[in-house]
């Protein structure tokens, strides 16, 4: 509710006109058996005038019910999707505000679900509180009040109904409840296997793996198959029971009618009204039960909304200039261990990269190359020692400076639906064509694209999956430089070239780019042959800090990289 009320406030006027039009709802259901009641005694009197006088009576109270109920459901929307999409709007800033980690500790699925599944559940409860919260307290204590009035002489009758509805209801509710939000989480399960199956649909295809995808997905589904149903039976015995009581009492009340009607004629009319007011309360109850599971569902989700938005970013940036800076990197005793993680990952690095430098990075697979270069860019900081981008601290820059200075190419990189020139816009607002041709040249991008029927405005599908792998990263790459970065990282983003296209793409780079200090990672030696300098990273540590030749000679890590890699490379 704390997150929930500086939304629903934004909302006022909404708010008191959703409130008041629900007053005037109450007011006309409540008042028309009593109506009812004085028409029904004006026929058995044959008093012709009365019936007509408050016949229209009743008429015009049937319409005020009917516009109050439509204002208070269009005001009710109002407030619920203004408040969903103000809430979906704020998730949605909070989570670009979010450094690498906290996107990590999340997962982005679960992001996902929170702005999606969860804002809904929150919709939905809005618009039902406003359409029932007070309706139902209003008309169950209004019923009640007036079923006494009508027939002071059955109050037991109507407590022994109430007693029975509600003990079996709070006793129904209260379990279904639990089912309910066991079915948000295999709900969840089964999202999560249908999604992870059709994001990898290549991999499930080439490994025949579709039984087994079936029977994964099947138990999930039938967890949720098995508490849905058992929700289904609780509705199946519950509403006939209520319906059963209800008659009950109904039966009841008439025959005690029946046995006076001759003393009393005016019962036959209380009796109507009674029965109306009997249904009525009926139905206040149901609907309170419904709105409790739901509002029990909807705080699940408000609470998981609130995490994200009372999360505080775990890296804050400086505010300043945006410009970029030059590209020298500097490392000093640096050590760093992923959140959550025991060990360090990466353990006292420490090295320096000139302006316009290229330099290498390998290492055995694990060995904390990615996070090295993943420091660099600063998605992450270190638990101790010193990261200088242009000499300074990384800690010192803007987030648009460190931006601007640096682009980060992975392998695989994520290239957004829409076409070719908006995901090269999306670095550079301003790209001109000749400077996307010439990006793409130095990526070997140019000749695929200019085959394309429409070029650079050619679409990218999601997850561009109408380009192969060579093609998403020599358009990557072409994103990567559009901007002419001061430094550019490279990582594993040539790996699915042909070794004579990563030569062009390296040898367009050295010519292209000569003030931009390059870092490559790389699994392939191949890749790394004409870096001036080459680090070597063995488990979280440089071993290594030289050129190929030295590294040959000296650098016993290196040494057996290289002699595998030659090996391999002659058996084939
Ligand atoms: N987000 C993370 N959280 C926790 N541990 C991680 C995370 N990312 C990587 N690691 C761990 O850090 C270590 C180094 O990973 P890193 O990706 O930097 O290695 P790498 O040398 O780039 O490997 P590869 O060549 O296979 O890409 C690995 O043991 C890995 O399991």
């Amino acid at each position: 509710m704390k997150v929930l009320m500086p939304y629903i406030k934004r909302y006022r006027k909404d708010v008191y006109i959703a409130l008041i039009s629900v007053i005037a709802l109450v007011f006309a259901t409540l008042w028309q058996p009593r109506l009812l009641q004085v028409i029904m005694n004006a026929i058995l009197k044959g008093d012709q005038a009365t019936i007509i006088k408050e016949g229209i009576i009743l008429i015009i109270l049937a319409i005020v019910g009917i516009i109050s109920g439509v204002i208070n459901t269009i005001y009710s929307a109002h407030v619920a999707l203004g408040v969903a999409t103000d809430l979906r709007a704020d998730l949605y800033k909070q989570v670009q505000k979010f450094a690498y980690a906290d996107v990590e500790k999340f997962s982005a699925s679960n992001l996902v679900v929170r702005m999606t599944n969860d804002i809904n559940q929150v919709q939905q409860i809005v618009m039902a509180a406003f359409q029932q919260v007070s309706r139902i307290p209003l008309l169950f204590i209004g019923a009640f009040a007036l079923a006494m009035i009508t027939m002071p002489q059955q109050w037991w009758v109507l407590i022994g109904m109430m007693i029975i509805v509600l003990g079996v209801s709070w006793y129904s509710y209260k379990k279904m409840s639990d089912y309910f939000a066991q079915t948000q989480e295999d709900i969840e399960d089964v999202n999560t296997v249908a999604r992870e199956n059709l994001m990898g649909i290549r991999v499930v295809k080439s490994f025949v793996q579709e039984p087994q995808e079936i029977a994964k997905f099947s138990k999930a589904s039938d967890r949720l198959t098995d508490v849905t149903a058992k929700i289904g039976y609780n509705f199946a015995i519950l509403m006939p029971a209520f319906f059963l009581t209800a008659n009950i009492a109904v039966v009841i009340a008439v025959y005690i009618v029946g046995q006076n009607i001759t003393v009393h004629p005016t019962y036959l009319a209380a009796i109507t009204s009674f029965i109306s007011y009997l249904m009525q309360i009926l139905f206040a109850v149901i609907n309170g039960g419904f709105l409790m599971i739901a509002a029990s569902r909807a705080n699940i989700s408000l609470g998981r909304i609130g995490e994200v938005l009372e999360t505080k970013p775990s890296m804050v940036y400086v505010e300043g200039s945006k410009d970029p800076v030059e590209g020298e990197i500097e490392f000093d005793h640096v050590t760093f261990t992923y959140p959550g993680d025991d060990a360090p990952t990466l353990k006292d690095i420490s090295f320096k990269v000139n302006v316009g430098e290229m330099i290498g990075i390998v290492g055995a697979t694990g060995s904390g190359k990615t996070t090295l270069a993943q420091l660099i860019a600063r998605l992450y900081d270190p638990d101790s020692g010193v990261i200088k981008v242009g000499g300074k601290d990384v800690k010192q820059l803007s987030e648009s400076t460190l931006r601007h200075t640096i682009a980060y190419v992975l392998q695989r990189s994520t290239l957004f639906s829409g076409t070719i020139s908006n995901n090269l816009q999306q670095v550079k607002p301003d790209a001109t064509l000749p400077q996307m041709q010439w990006a793409a040249n130095i990526a070997q991008a140019a000749e695929f694209i200019e085959r394309l029927p429409q070029t650079y405005d050619a679409p990218v599908e999601e997850r561009s999956s109408n380009f192969s792998g060579g093609q998403k990263q020599r358009l990557s790459i072409t994103r990567g430089i559009i901007a002419q970065p001061k430094i550019l990282i490279l990582d594993d983003a040539t790996s699915a070239l042909d070794a004579e296209s990563e030569k062009l793409v390296q040898e367009a780079l050295d010519r292209d780019l000569k003030k931009t200090t390059t870092v490559v990672i790389a699994e392939k030696i191949s890749s790394i042959l004409r870096a001036d300098r080459i680090l070597v990273m063995d488990n979280g540590r440089i071993v290594g800090n030289g050129n190929h030749k030295q590294l040959v000679a000296s650098n016993p890590v290196y040494q057996k990289i290289y002699t595998t890699q030659k090996a391999r490379e002659g058996a084939m």
